[in-house]
């Protein structure tokens, strides 16, 4: 089973990016609970992961202030498992700093289709298998906030239906998501960050 969400929450207040000498934005507000959602849009280099990095808490805002209450992941294109151990194995290192078990590595596994090759070391994972194994991560986690940087780059249909419906499921349970991504990854109800050129 997921984390329930309880009273998980992520805001914005009026927050500002800086990076180098760069103002990427400024005066940005949101708020999200449990259950809820946003979608980050824009043309690349815009800010999008730059956002995603400053809700985990790994950039400070230039001015503003961000509220977390709840456990936070993080997955990007960096899925940090060992490329030299099995894929569950790999998994079970993160679950366990997560204070998770061996339930929840088979339900990330799971979650997006690979049970399977558990046993495959993570150097012989394909593009798209590596990137469902970063999501498997998160997913063991079992954070409340997840915080997803283009998740469905590289998947195929199948797995973007099977991440649409992890995504549905984490918010049935109180969870919340903040994406970006350039490609449609069915959070319609998502409220929109858009960010222009
Ligand atoms: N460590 C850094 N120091 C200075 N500037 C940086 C640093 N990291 C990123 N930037 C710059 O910040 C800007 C925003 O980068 P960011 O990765 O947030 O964009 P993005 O909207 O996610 O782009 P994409 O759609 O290509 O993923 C870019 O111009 C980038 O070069």
């Amino acid at each position: 089973m997921m984390a329930a969400g309880g009273d998980a929450r992520l805001a914005f207040d009026g927050v500002a990016c800086l990076r180098g000498h760069r103002l990427l934005f400024e005066g940005l507000s949101f708020a999200l609970g449990p259950g809820d959602a946003a979608l980050i849009t824009g043309p690349n280099g815009t800010g999008k992961s730059s956002l995603l990095r400053m809700a985990a808490g790994l950039l400070a805002p230039a001015a503003g202030a961000i509220h977390r209450e709840g456990t936070i992941a993080l997955a990007d294109e960096r899925h940090a498992l060992d490329p030299l151990k099995p894929l569950g194995e790999a998994l079970g290192f993160w679950a366990g700093v997560d204070g998770q078990g061996r339930d929840a590595v088979a339900a990330g596994l799971d979650a997006v289709g690979l049970g399977a090759i558990a046993e495959v070391p993570v150097r012989m994972l394909s593009t798209g298998q590596a990137r469902r194994a970063g999501l498997a991560r998160l997913i063991a986690g079992r954070a409340h906030i997840w915080l997803l940087d283009e998740p469905g780059n590289g998947l195929d249909a199948a797995s973007l239906d099977r991440l649409a419906a992890t995504m549905a499921a984490h918010r049935a349970q109180g969870g919340i998501i903040l994406a970006a991504s350039h490609q449609p990854l069915g959070l319609d109800d998502a409220q929109p960050i858009r960010f222009r050129a």
